[in-house]
């Protein structure tokens, strides 16, 4: 009846994950109760869960990552303890667990936490900048947002119910292959890719449609912002990539559940075609996280300096530079598996071939830098941090492009500093800036600069005491993915590490801190303006939180830098309008399609990862019936009326004049 599942699946000998798991579940009850009670449902299923409006979506994807954030950090620390005390011991986390660990964390925090961060990011601002009312397909986006969310759903679900990988984040075989991984680990690690991967090429199609199709008037591609490019840049990267993960994924579950041998040893299976496909995918993947990381530093740098962004058009290049050739460089995670010195060559010169269009970002942002009138907010001091850790981290990653390096170094703690140093220091450091840059528009007030100061000193130097001695460890032999160890010279680097990550975790805690005042002082930070930060590009046009049709008129678009251009041509046309010349606006209607696609394909995915077919059927035929019953809907769009349309933009305009008056001063 219920497939593989009974009570042996719930780890009642590991208080570890039982007790998280039950704190957990009574957060989540505690928190629907008071929700239930107080009232609140038919307002979040309204205004949130069925919301197909970007902004709503972009705000809950970064819910969703901030939260997973909490989980995957969590894990981070019980790893860093773990091999700060296992020094000619087992420390407190036994191999079977530990290496769970290293898995959950890692996929948490590609899949769960660097996407949606992103990709939420991308969600609100990109419609904004680009001066239109929506993205190209909303109820999509929302389909999207909640088959990522059922992703991260199964892969907790496995913390109580069951086990996770113990393979690493990207599962290869022959380890993840039946034999050898015989329980339901590699299944949730694998069925919630599948799903969240659906999610995120689903999104990664709408966002490169946006970009595409729906641009404002006079919006053409080289006015676009920064953000924008490489927001094009990553979901060309989504849309090409995401299809090899799900191929590569769909085969190595054809291997475990119909006896296929695509990746086995033996019938004719070949492993080496896995790491192949999975770093064809792989690859693009790391880039597909920092390329929007560096279109929040391109917008938050030239706003904080006053000045327009250095060589845009090279910019431009660079970031299309980058789409392509990172796709060409995949076999460097496998230099030592005997590819052959030729083939290692051509990989490695393409590896470092990034480092040009790279540095031409740098050098772009220190230029608009130079000579600039620089604030050092909050988001500012993210980018200033960013350029520092990620040079470094750049940096190591060209030393591991060389071969023969990469022969010493490959799969060592010096690949674990590297990687963290680019993805802390590149994606994390990115979305804070663009979490603190764009907050003031999600939500109409800012956040508290002491605390957001104090949570970037912390994260910034706990990261360096962190990561720092994970380079001595590597240089000194030690091997990544070590749940304990003999070796005398490596303790030490690894109790500075600990330490690190205490740090860290203040600045963590900072973070929490600034959300909490800046909630409670909502009043005193609000923004009427709607640009707070003297801003250059469309999103500061509109009030904050901007309306739902984002802007009454379609700005009209003359140049670079949009807004700044209209602030001090003091033209304000496209909000200061006092002739009558509203029009109805017609916007998508909130659809609870995405909703109960992923309530069905989280049923589907848990009976696919237990065996429990009559569940697998009955899922699969919700989520269809979902898909029917939402296409054949009459009315997908509602009127908001001229005369609303009017209120609205009056309403704002009114809070706005400081403003505009003020621009005319400029
Ligand atoms: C956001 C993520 C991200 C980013 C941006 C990068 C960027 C780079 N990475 Fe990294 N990498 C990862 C994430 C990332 N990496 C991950 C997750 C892994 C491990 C996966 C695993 O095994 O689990 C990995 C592993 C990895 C390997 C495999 C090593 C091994 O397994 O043994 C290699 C080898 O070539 C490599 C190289 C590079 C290079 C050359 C860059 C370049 O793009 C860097 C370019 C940047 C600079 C160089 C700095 C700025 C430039 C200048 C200031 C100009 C002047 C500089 C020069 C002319 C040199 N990376
Ligand atoms: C908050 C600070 C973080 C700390 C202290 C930390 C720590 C660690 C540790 C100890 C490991 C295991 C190293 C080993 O192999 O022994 C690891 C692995 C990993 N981390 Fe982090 N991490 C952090 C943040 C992140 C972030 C933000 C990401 C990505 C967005 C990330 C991605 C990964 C990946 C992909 C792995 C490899 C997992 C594997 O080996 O399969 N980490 N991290
Ligand atoms: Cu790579």
């Amino acid at each position: 009846m219920l497939g593989k599942l009974d009570w042996s699946a719930i780890p009642f000998d590991q208080p570890i994950p039982l007790v998280a798991g039950a704190v957990v579940l009574v957060a989540i009850l505690g928190v629907l109760f008071w929700v239930v009670v107080k009232g609140h449902l038919p307002y979040l299923w309204d205004e949130w869960i069925t919301s197909v409006d970007h902004k709503r979506i972009g705000v809950m994807y970064i819910l969703l990552a901030s939260v997973m954030l909490l989980r995957g950090g969590s894990d981070a620390i019980m790893m860093r303890i773990q091999q700060a005390v296992a020094y000619q011991s087992q420390g407190y986390l036994p191999p079977e667990h530990y290496n769970q660990i290293f898995s959950a964390h890692g996929t948490i925090m590609i899949f769960f936490v660097a996407m949606p961060f992103v990709i939420g990011l991308m969600n609100l601002v990109v419609p904004l900048q680009l001066g239109v009312r929506d993205v190209a397909f909303p109820t999509l986006n929302s389909v999207g947002f909640w088959l990522t969310a059922t992703g991260a759903l199964l892969v907790n679900i496995s913390l109580v119910v069951g086990e996770f990988a113990r393979t690493g984040w990207l599962a290869f075989p022959p380890l993840s292959g039946l034999s050898y991984s015989p329980g339901v680990g590699v299944d949730y690690y694998a069925w919630s890719l599948q799903i969240s991967g659906v999610g995120t090429l689903v999104a990664g199609i709408n966002l490169v449609t946006t970009v595409l199709k729906l641009r404002t008037k006079g919006m053409n591609y080289l006015r676009m912002p920064m953000f924008c490019w490489t927001t094009l840049a990553s979901n060309l990267l989504i849309v090409a990539a995401f299809p090899i993960l799900t191929a590569t994924l769909a085969m190595l579950l054809l291997d475990r559940y119909l006896g296929f041998h695509f990746f086995t040893n033996e019938a004719g299976g070949n492993v080496m075609m896995f790491m192949n496909l999975i770093w064809a995918w792989g690859h693009p993947e790391v880039y597909i996280l920092v390329l929007p990381a560096f279109g929040i530093f391109s917008e938050v740098v030239s706003t904080f300096s006053g000045k327009a962004l250095f060589g845009y058009r090279s910019m431009v290049l660079a970031t299309m530079a980058i789409c392509v050739v990172s796709f060409m460089v995949w076999l460097h995670h496998f230099f030592t598996m005997g590819a052959g010195p030729d083939v290692n060559a051509i990989f490695g010169i393409a590896s470092m071939i990034i480092a040009i269009p790279t540095g031409v970002k740098i050098y772009n942002w220190l230029f608009t830098m130079y000579g600039g009138r620089i604030r050092f907010a909050t988001p500012m001091l993210w980018s200033v941090g960013f350029m520092v850790t990620f040079i470094i981290g750049g940096l190591t990653g060209v030393l591991v492009a060389v071969p023969p390096a990469d022969f010493m170094l490959h799969n060592s703690m010096f690949l674990v500093a590297h990687f963290h140093n680019v993805i802390i220091g590149g994606v994390l450091f990115g979305a804070f800036a663009g979490f603190e840059y764009w907050f003031p528009k999600a939500f109409g007030f800012r956040l508290d600069e002491r605390w957001g100061k104090a949570a970037f000193w912390f994260t910034f130097t706990g990261f360096y005491v962190t990561f720092m001695p994970l380079y001595i460890a590597g240089m000194l032999g030690m091997t990544r993915r070590l749940q304990h160890y003999d070796v005398a010279a490596w303790r030490p680097w690894m109790i500075v590490a600990a330490f690190g990550m205490a740090v860290l975790s203040i600045g963590v805690i900072c973070q929490i801190m600034q959300l909490v005042v800046s909630i409670r002082n909502r009043e005193a930070l609000r923004d009427r303006t709607g640009d707070p930060w003297d801003g250059r590009s469309l999103e500061w046009a509109t009030s904050s939180p901007p309306p739902v049709f984002n802007f009454a008129f379609h700005p009209d678009v003359r140049g670079e830098d949009a807004y700044w251009d209209m602030k001090t041509r003091a033209q304000q046309q496209s909000f200061d309008h006092d002739v009558p010349g509203y029009q109805d606006i017609e916007m998508p209607r909130n659809s609870p399609t995405g909703f109960i696609c992923a309530f069905f394909a989280s049923i589907m995915g848990f009976a696919l990862i237990w065996h429990i077919w009559w569940m697998v059927i009955l899922g699969g035929i919700g989520a269809f019936a979902t898909f029917v019953v939402f296409a054949w809907r009459d009315h997908d769009e509602y009127v908001i009326p001229a005369e609303e349309v009017a209120r609205i933009d009056r309403i704002n305009l009114e809070e706005r004049r400081s403003l505009v008056s003020m621009a005319g001063a400029v």
